[in-house]
């Protein structure tokens, strides 16, 4: 009987072993497979990572000691607050969310105007409010003037040799001054005339609808991207434009690529990058065929035109490539009469120029309320801590990323009261809201390089149709189109027919 009690505690203690080693090993095995995914880098990977080569031990070293920090996130010190980060994953099903600036606006009224994500080996922090957004984009710019390294940007931007997502560097610096002082030249020279030209150009194509049901996002994308292309290459396109459409259809399928979860999971799990990805095999087809297409553009410029004239092209190209993404969509219908009687009067029957601006506070208020309701990059650009610094009093160490969520602090209640509304007349005198609390061009070192000229071409586009066209809808439609949006890199309208119906002349 003792004999086969022992046995049964040999058995009892030889299972006890078992399981522990098993648990252990699978342990030992996550940890290792976690490390690979996120330190092994592809073969053949040309990246480069952010650190001086000289510092890089040390730095692989801090990662490791950083990511067992993320894997175990209860065990250190207080941090920021944040939704609960599962192993391995993190917080990336938060960030696969389909209208990504809404869920994080969402996530703001749980955690707080400054809270936490982890992707990868990633940690981000989200800003939702302005004063907070001021405060680490124009206040501490200088601690926070980088941008995220990471590998598909690297290859969106040809190494991140691009004004918008390069790194802070003296090179970027030079190269953000040249581009600046070529759009400020072009701005006081000619950007009046090219928008005048192109406005009028959109009234003709509207007009040869014939009050017929359309989509006219299309056209104005055309007439926006024409102001760009007259900038940096001398050139504008008809929408039939087999080119403008090669370039047109390349670019958004850029940014809707780069915005996919299969292609974004590259930057955080290296290992990924080994297997066949067809999205990611698209995006670099597609970065091939826009660096084809811009190079053509620039050489034929180059050919033509005065050699200071080009030099301008060249340098204004990077930072306008940026503006090309980016449909400016100006269609709200509600209050069309008030700014049709405000142009009526003030301007008594001729177009505006830029500098009636003051005089048609109407006009502006709506062109505030749009960019307040749908701002056009509505997490702006990732910015990346250069030092160790601070935000809202949390401690942020280097190389943090910061999304900077303009759509969030532009619907905070704090702020703006019945946030979600249409109302213009919150921006006129009395209306209780102020302009300064919009930031749909970021702020500080990093600021949109094109704020001057999409501020213009918002005011004279606008105030061209609305003297001479009354926007309604589609008669087979029963209400207004859905508003929400798409959004991805930048957030766009979805699809929707409208009538442009002629004013009665004078
Ligand atoms: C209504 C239209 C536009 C809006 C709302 C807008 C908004 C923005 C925002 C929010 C950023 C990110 C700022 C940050 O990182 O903190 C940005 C960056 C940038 N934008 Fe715009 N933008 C517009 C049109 C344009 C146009 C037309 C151009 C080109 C002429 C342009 C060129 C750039 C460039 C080059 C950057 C990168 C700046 C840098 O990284 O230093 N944008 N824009």
């Amino acid at each position: 009987m003792f004999g086969g009690t022992r046995r049964v505690r040999l058995k009892a203690c030889i299972m006890t072993v078992y399981v522990s080693v098993v648990i252990v090993g699978a342990v030992v095995m996550l940890t290792l497979l976690w490390i690979l995914l996120i330190y092994l880098p592809g073969k053949g990977d040309n990246v480069t990572q952010g650190e001086p080569s000289g510092w890089q031990s040390a730095a692989v070293g801090s990662r490791l000691l950083h990511s067992f920090y993320q894997f175990f996130p209860c065990s250190l010190s207080p941090s920021l607050p944040g939704p609960l980060s599962l192993p391995l994953l993190g917080n990336m099903l938060e960030l696969a969310h389909d209208h990504l600036p809404s869920h994080l606006t969402s996530l703001a009224r749980r955690y707080g105007n400054i809270y936490r994500l982890k992707c990868g080996n990633t940690t981000m922090v989200v800003l939702n409010s302005g004063d907070i957004i001021r405060e680490a984009l124009v206040k501490k710019w200088s601690d926070f003037a980088g941008r995220p390294h990471s590998y598909t940007g690297d290859v969106v931007s040809g190494g991140g040799r691009s004004i918008s997502l390069g790194d802070y560097s003296e090179e970027w610096r030079a190269h953000r001054r040249l581009a600046h002082n070529a759009l400020q030249r072009c701005t006081q020279q000619s950007l009046h005339g090219v928008i005048q030209k192109q406005a009028l150009q959109l009234r003709q194509v509207l007009l040869d609808y014939n009050g017929r049901a359309a989509d006219l996002s299309g056209d104005f994308t055309v007439a926006a991207s024409n102001v760009i292309t007259t900038l940096a290459f001398g050139k504008e396109y008809e929408k039939s434009s087999a080119e403008l459409q090669r370039l047109h259809g390349c670019l958004n399928e850029i940014v809707s690529l780069w915005g996919s979860p299969w292609i974004s999971a590259l930057d955080s799990f290296p290992l990924l990058r080994k297997l066949p990805n067809p999205p990611f095999s698209r995006l670099l087809k597609e970065v091939a065929r826009r660096d084809e297409i811009i190079r053509t553009h620039l050489d034929e410029y180059r050919m033509q035109a005065p050699s200071k004239t080009s030099e301008d092209a060249i340098a204004i190209t990077g930072a306008l490539l940026n503006g090309l993404g980016k449909p400016q969509d100006t269609t709200q219908g509600v209050v069309q009469y008030r700014v049709y009687d405000e142009l009526c009067s003030v301007l008594d029957g001729r177009y505006p120029q830029y500098s009636d601006r003051h005089r048609l506070p109407v006009l502006c208020a709506v062109i505030s309320e749009v960019l307040r309701l749908r701002p056009v990059a509505p997490l702006a650009v990732p910015h990346r801590a250069i030092r160790d610094s601070s935000i809202a009093g949390y401690f942020i160490p280097k190389n943090t990323v910061i999304i900077p969520n303009l759509f969030g602090a532009h619907h905070d209640p704090a702020v703006w009261t019945d946030p979600y509304a249409f109302k213009p007349e919150r921006f006129l005198e009395g209306g209780g809201a102020s302009t300064r609390a919009l930031l749909p061009f970021g702020g500080g070192a990093r600021l949109c390089l094109g704020e001057a000229v999409a501020k213009m071409e918002l005011f004279l586009f606008t105030a061209y149709l609305l003297s001479d066209f009354q926007f309604v809808p589609a008669e087979s439609r029963a209400s207004l189109p859905d508003l929400t949006g798409v959004a991805s890199v930048v957030l766009k309208a979805k699809a929707y027919t409208v009538i442009a119906r002629p004013r009665p002349g004078p």
